[in-house]
């Protein structure tokens, strides 16, 4: 069973449709620090782009401009055409369609798992309860956690809170999902139940933009891999290309050290 089934989703002939995430000339500083350098993206509907590259390259900063938890300097950044709102409900709904699952699970500690998946749909979609709890019931389900609906985050071990922040995200039926390390906190047995959950969604046809050290993930399940490097896109390919033939030096050091491991 997928979590959303290719009918959901927009057809356009083949996998991937019509361009959705689109980032041009996008900059970022920090300081003296070029973070983001001229950035050009384009995601595809139902594209799943796997992020990879060395610690400080600018994965996360990258992810965290798409829902506009970090402004941009120069360039632009659009949704399905739309250019994204700096504040106020405009932002509040645009970061309902940019669905974002983080290393750390950020569950509200003092609120239900239910509770935890409902808060979005009724605070910032207007949902009704009853409405948004059988929403929440059936993705909870779906990510194999509905059975601990009524207990507290922790109460659950890393993988299950993980998979709630996932049904937590797609409440809120989000246009593109956004998951940046998510697995990077886990015990290895725990991996591979978010990574299936992951995959799942990749085959239902979900827009993703993943920032992994899963290399599996990204051999399997992407249809294309970016390397940045020093804030810029230096390569992306498909990923058969990219894992037997890197072009640069970068790509190639950095996945010599990655393999071994
Ligand atoms: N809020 C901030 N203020 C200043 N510098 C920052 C801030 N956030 C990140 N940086 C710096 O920006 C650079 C890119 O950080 P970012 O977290 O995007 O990299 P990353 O590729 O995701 O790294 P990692 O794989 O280690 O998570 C790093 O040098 C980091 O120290």
């Amino acid at each position: 069973m997928t979590l959303l089934d290719k009918g959901d989703k927009p057809t356009g002939g083949g996998r991937t449709g019509e361009p959705l995430v689109v980032l041009d000339g996008v900059n970022k500083w920090y300081g003296d620090l070029h973070v983001l350098q001229d950035i050009n993206l384009s995601v595809r509907e139902r594209e799943v782009v796997v992020v990879i590259g060395p610690s400080g390259s600018g994965k996360s900063t990258l992810c965290r401009t798409i829902n506009r938890l970090e402004t941009i300097d120069s360039g632009s950044i659009t949704l399905d055409g739309q250019l994204l709102p700096q504040e106020g409900k405009a932002l509040a709904n645009l970061r309902a369609e940019v669905g974002m699952v983080f290393q750390s699970f950020n569950l509200f500690a003092h609120k239900s798992i239910l509770e935890n998946v409902t808060l979005g749909p009724i605070k910032v979609r207007g949902q009704g309860k009853a409405e948004a709890e059988t929403r929440a019931r059936e993705l909870l389900d779906r990510v194999g956690v509905g059975h601990q609906a009524d207990k507290y985050p922790a109460q659950l071990s890393g993988g299950q809170q993980q998979r709630v922040a996932i049904a937590r995200a797609l409440a809120m039926n989000p246009k593109v999902m956004l998951f940046d390390e998510p697995t990077s906190a886990l015990d290895p047995e725990m991996i591979k139940e978010v990574l299936d959950v992951m995959v799942d969604l990749a085959e239902g046809g979900m827009t993703m933009i993943v920032v992994t050290h899963e290399m599996g993930f990204a051999r399997t399940a992407a249809d294309r891999v970016i390397f940045m490097a020093d804030g810029a896109i230096a390569e992306e390919n498909d990923p058969e290309s990219f894992f037997t033939n890197p072009q640069s030096d970068r790509a190639k050091d950095f996945l010599g050290k990655i393999l071994k491991h």
